[in-house]
C-alpha cells in the first residue's frame, strides 16, 4: 500500500472496476487537493459516475486504492465506510432524491439533524442554503409540489448545508434549464470555495468544467485521457456553459 501525495484530500490509485463484467474503469489514478474543485469530464460511458462512486466509498473498486485525508477507504469495513460517507462526504446526483413526506426545508435540514445539530439551528441553516439556491420561498413545499429543477436545487442545498469535507457532484445541473445551469454551478462552486469544500465535479460538458473547476481530468473509455490541465479562467465563456 502506497500512501497518497501529501496534499491530496482524495486520491484514487490505479482504479479498476467492472459492472457485471462490463469494464468501467481501467486503471484511473487521480487526486484532488484540499479545497480544490476538480472537474471530471468525458463522454457518456467514460466512467465518470463509476469513478465518483468508487472515490466516495459507495463502490469498492475491483482493484486499486482509494484514500481520504491520508487514510485508506477501500479497505474499510462497510459500517466504517458508511459513517465516513455520512460524516465527511456529500453527494449530488443527476436526479434529486428527496424524502417525499418532508418539506424542502426539512429535507435540506436532514443531514444536519443526523449529524447532531439542534432542530432550530438545522432548520435555520437549511433555510439559508435554500435561499442561496433561490428556492427559499419554497421551503414549506413538499417535493411533489416542486418542479424537478426546484427539487434539484433543494438537493444541492441539502448537500451543502452540512458543509462536507468533500462534495461529489455527478452532473449536478442535469435537471435544470440551460439558462439556470451556470448560475447554479456558480453558486455551488462559490459556496464550496468559501467553505473550503473539496469538490469532484463530473460533467459531460468540458466547457462547464473549464469554467468552474480549478483543474480538469478527462476520462475516455475508463482511462484518463488528459489529466491536470489547468481550467480556462472563468469569464464570458461561462455565460454559454451547459452541462
Ligand atoms: N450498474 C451498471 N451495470 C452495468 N453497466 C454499467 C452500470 N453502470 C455503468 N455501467 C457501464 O459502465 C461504463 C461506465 O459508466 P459510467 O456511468 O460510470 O460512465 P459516465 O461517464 O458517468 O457516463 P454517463 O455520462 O452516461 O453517466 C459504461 O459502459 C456503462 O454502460
Amino acid at each position: 500500500m502506497v500512501a497518497p501525495p501529501d496534499n491530496d484530500m482524495v486520491w484514487g490509485d490505479s482504479l479498476h472496476h467492472a459492472h457485471q463484467g462490463s469494464p468501467a474503469l481501467l486503471g484511473v489514478t487521480l487526486g484532488a487537493r484540499a479545497g480544490e474543485i476538480l472537474g471530471v469530464t468525458g463522454p457518456h460511458g467514460a466512467g465518470k459516475t463509476t469513478l465518483l462512486r468508487c472515490l466516495s466509498g459507495q463502490l469498492v473498486p475491483d482493484a486499486g486504492e482509494v484514500w481520504f485525508d491520508g487514510a485508506p477507504v477501500h479497505s474499510l469495513a462497510p459500517g466504517a465506510r458508511e459513517r465516513l460517507r455520512r460524516d465527511r462526504f456529500g453527494w449530488i446526483g443527476p436526479v434529486p432524491r428527496l424524502v417525499p413526506e418532508l418539506t424542502a426545508r426539512e429535507n435540506a435540514a436532514l443531514p444536519l439533524l443526523l449529524a447532531g445539530a439542534g432542530h432550530r439551528a438545522a432548520s435555520r441553516a437549511a433555510h439559508e442554503w435554500l435561499e442561496r439556491l433561490d428556492v427559499g420561498d419554497l421551503a414549506g413545499a413538499r417535493p411533489q409540489g416542486l418542479t424537478q429543477a426546484q427539487r434539484q436545487r433543494v438537493a444541492i442545498a441539502r448537500a451543502l448545508a452540512v458543509v462536507p469535507q468533500v462534495l461529489f457532484a455527478d452532473e449536478p445541473t442535469a435537471p435544470l434549464h440551460t439558462a439556470d445551469r451556470v448560475q447554479v454551478l456558480r453558486t455551488l462552486t462559490t459556496a464550496a470555495r468559501s467553505h473550503g469544500i473539496t469538490v469532484l465535479l463530473a460533467t459531460g460538458d468540458a466547457e462547464a468544467a473549464a469554467a468552474h473547476a480549478d483543474r480538469v481530468v478527462n476520462l475516455l473509455d475508463g482511462r484518463t485521457a488528459t489529466a491536470g490541465l489547468p481550467a480556462l479562467p472563468a469569464g464570458p465563456v461561462a455565460q454559454d456553459v451547459t452541462c
